[in-house]
């Protein structure tokens, strides 16, 4: 994404009838989707596809797709969130990633939003789009595997968090959030469509995504920007579930009356209302921001979290890229401080995160746009592979078997998803 590209993509929106489950229309082989709720988008085909490394990574991305949408020619007869031309996009976690972070435009997409349906077009080669229903595809073989342990072993995490507790109780930093890995191997002819199904119908208030082979279900919403209105939600601090309601409401209460939990809550939420109030230096008084005061309970089937939402008006002049650059990588995923977390998840974590714990959305032409943290979630590959990750907060009070027991909870929506049946 370096260079000015001199493609003029054209888009042309209709609306539709109600296109039923938007998962089915969808590639088995390399399925693209965005969906909440039985809402969102699902794409085929490639009209533009734009890769980006290093350090500035998103701000090239954003800088790539200003300039792509500034020549395109788009004819949006639906109006709807996510309809018009959009990308999809999964940017890796740190600067230092080999993984790509990519920023896709599909050359159809469907899509369904308030009930209502649409459908777009995009050529890249001057042509006039012409929308087409992609026709429902038969679910195929089973996207299943059995999963190992990667290379953070049980006892490499025990040593990296307990490693990360020494450094922070020295005072260096204040959190930490270490992660591990699971590797599978899903048939390469699998419909790989199978496992985001059972993300779908497990998860249905999280959002589910499979952009470029990161597949997933995340609770966590990074930002989301639609028509000015800016909403986060920010997640850290997290209890299992009971097994019986007298159970589950005493873990609920216990999660919201945890001091070490509030701590972790508390720095993301501090990291996230500090990365947005950088953006916000234009003295707009409609701009800005705020975040509800006391953290909340979410309960999802397999954890409790805190969670907090950050609600306000997106500055003049930027769109949803400009906050993902600006808020990632919270402390949810990163650490407190910033800079120095990411340096130690460097040296602690034996693997290269890739897009585990990045940002995974999608963004218009206008710059609205909806981005959630690439959690609950797995890389699969072309050939079949698949690598998952899921991690947790340390803080000075964490103890290293209840982090391990956090991070098998939190493996749990892929596991399930992709488990043989
Ligand atoms: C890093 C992950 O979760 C984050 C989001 C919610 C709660 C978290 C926690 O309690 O540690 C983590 O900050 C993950 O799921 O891999």
């Amino acid at each position: 994404m370096s260079r000015p590209d001199p493609i003029r993509l054209r888009a042309r929106t209709v609306e539709i009838d109600d296109p039923g489950a938007l998962l089915t229309r969808a590639d088995p082989a390399s399925p693209t989707v965005w969906s909440r709720r039985g809402e969102g988008l699902v794409g085929l085909g490639t009209a533009w596809r734009g890769e980006s490394h290093g350090p500035e990574r998103i701000a090239t991305a954003t800088r790539a797709w200003n300039a792509l949408t500034a020549r395109a020619e788009v004819d949006d007869e639906a109006g709807l969130i996510g309809s018009g031309l959009v990308a999809l996009g999964a940017i890796a976690f740190s600067g230092r990633s080999r993984a790509p972070s990519v920023l896709e435009v599909p050359a159809t997409v469907v899509g369904r939003r308030g009930g209502r349906g649409f459908l777009t077009a995009v050529t890249a080669d001057g042509s006039e789009p012409v929308p087409q229903l992609p026709q429902r595809t038969a679910t195929g073989t089973d996207a299943s595997t059995a999963f190992v342990d990667g290379r953070m072993t049980p006892d490499a995490h025990r040593r990296a968090v307990e490693e990360a507790i020494a450094l922070i109780r020295s005072g260096e930093l204040s959190k930490i959030v270490l992660a591990r890995d699971l590797v599978g191997r899903i048939p390469v002819d699998a419909d790989r469509r199978t496992a985001i199904a059972r993300l779908e119908a497990a998860y249905p208030e999280c959002w589910t995504f499979a952009i470029d082979g990161m597949t997933g279900a995340s609770p966590e919403t990074l930002v989301r920007s639609l028509g000015r209105q800016v909403a986060a939600r920010v997640l850290a601090g997290t209890s299992p579930r009971g097994a019986d309601a007298d159970e589950d409401a005493h873990l609920e209460h216990a999660l919201l009356d945890s001091a070490k939990n509030r701590r972790e809550h508390r720095y993301a939420v501090d990291s996230a209302l500090a990365s947005l109030a950088r953006l916000d230096a234009q003295d707009d008084p409609g701009s800005g921001l705020t975040s509800s005061r006391e953290p909340f309970t979410l309960a999802l089937p397999n954890v409790w979290h805190l969670a907090s939402d950050i609600r306000g008006t997106l500055p003049p002049g930027l769109g949803v890229l400009d906050l993902v650059g600006a808020l990632h990588p919270t402390a949810a995923v990163g650490g407190t401080p910033t800079p120095l977390a990411v340096d130690a998840i460097d040296r602690l974590e034996p693997f290269d995160r890739r897009r585990y714990a990045g940002p995974v959305g999608w963004v218009g032409a206008n710059g609205d746009g909806e981005w959630a943290i690439a959690l609950r979630s797995a890389e699969v590959r072309p050939d079949g592979t698949v690598t998952a990750f899921a991690g947790g907060g340390i803080v000075g009070e964490s103890d290293a078997s209840d982090e391990y027991d956090e991070t098998e909870l939190k493996f749990r929506p892929i596991v399930e998803a992709f488990a043989p049946r």
